[in-house]
């Protein structure tokens, strides 16, 4: 996989014209995110329209609920054949196995991962807000083995925890990394961050980049930047 294959763009904008507006000022990259602000506002018609430019498709919809509805929502999707599907590690064993079979039976293909942690959520908030009694790095790992344990076939996850992820989850976890920030870049509401190059070298397998590219002047500036500082690693 070349470089730039990596690296998923979220197209963050809240209309199928400012995706599109996007996608032709960045034609190089081959892996898009919809998440929930363009989904809700174009449904169906950004993910045909990603399709038919044969384009990998990643729909973050983040599905958090009772098993009987993440399974019914996932034979939603199973129709539109997307590459990934999140939904978040918290809605336990039942649901995740339920929404893994749900969409092995109709789109195999379809990759669900699991959020261990969203990436703007801090050690101090877990602890104070969140109330919860791990240390961060445990926290997110039983997370991915939750989800590693309820067949899924990866995670998202912050790029800080994806050297401890790769040694004891092994090879085959896929790891989904956002909060990936170059050091060029602001952090923005990101807190737990490392660069492409930390990233990657930890064992990421694909890094999520948003603003670094997409708020720049000169987006196909900014992607070709990263590639250049991932393609340095690889030589
Ligand atoms: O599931 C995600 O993609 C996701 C999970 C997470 O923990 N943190 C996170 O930032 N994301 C998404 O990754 C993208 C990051 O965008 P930037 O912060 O602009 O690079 C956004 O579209 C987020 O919705």
């Amino acid at each position: 996989m070349s470089v730039a294959d990596r690296i998923i763009v979220p197209l963050d904008v809240p209309s199928t014209a400012q995706a599109i507006a996007l996608m032709e000022q960045l034609p190089q990259v081959s892996f898009w995110k919809v998440g929930l602000e363009l989904f809700v506002h174009s449904g169906g018609e950004i993910l045909t329209l990603l399709k038919s430019r044969q384009k990998r498709v990643f729909l973050d919809l983040k599905f958090h609920d009772i098993p009987n509805t993440v399974a019914a929502a996932c034979r939603s999707v199973a129709g539109w054949e997307v590459d990934l599907l999140t939904i978040h590690a918290t809605v336990g064993k039942t649901g995740l196995k339920a929404a893994h079979t749900a969409l092995q039976a109709q789109s195999p293909k379809t990759q669900l991962i699991a959020v261990t942690l969203l990436t703007s959520i801090s050690a101090r908030q877990l602890a104070l807000e969140l109330k919860v009694p791990l240390e961060l790095p445990e926290y997110t790992l039983q997370m991915a083995l939750l989800a590693q344990e309820s067949g899924l076939s990866g995670v998202v996850c912050s790029p800080q925890e994806v050297a401890t992820l790769r040694r004891v989850c092994g090879e085959d976890l896929l790891l989904v990394c956002p909060g990936v920030r170059p050091t060029w870049a602001d952090a923005g509401d990101q807190k737990r961050t490392l660069t492409p190059v930390e990233a990657v070298t930890a064992g990421a397998d694909y890094l999520v980049m948003g603003r670094p590219i997409t708020a720049t002047s000169d987006p196909g500036t900014a992607f070709e930047r990263i590639c250049e500082e991932l393609t340095a690693i690889q030589s």
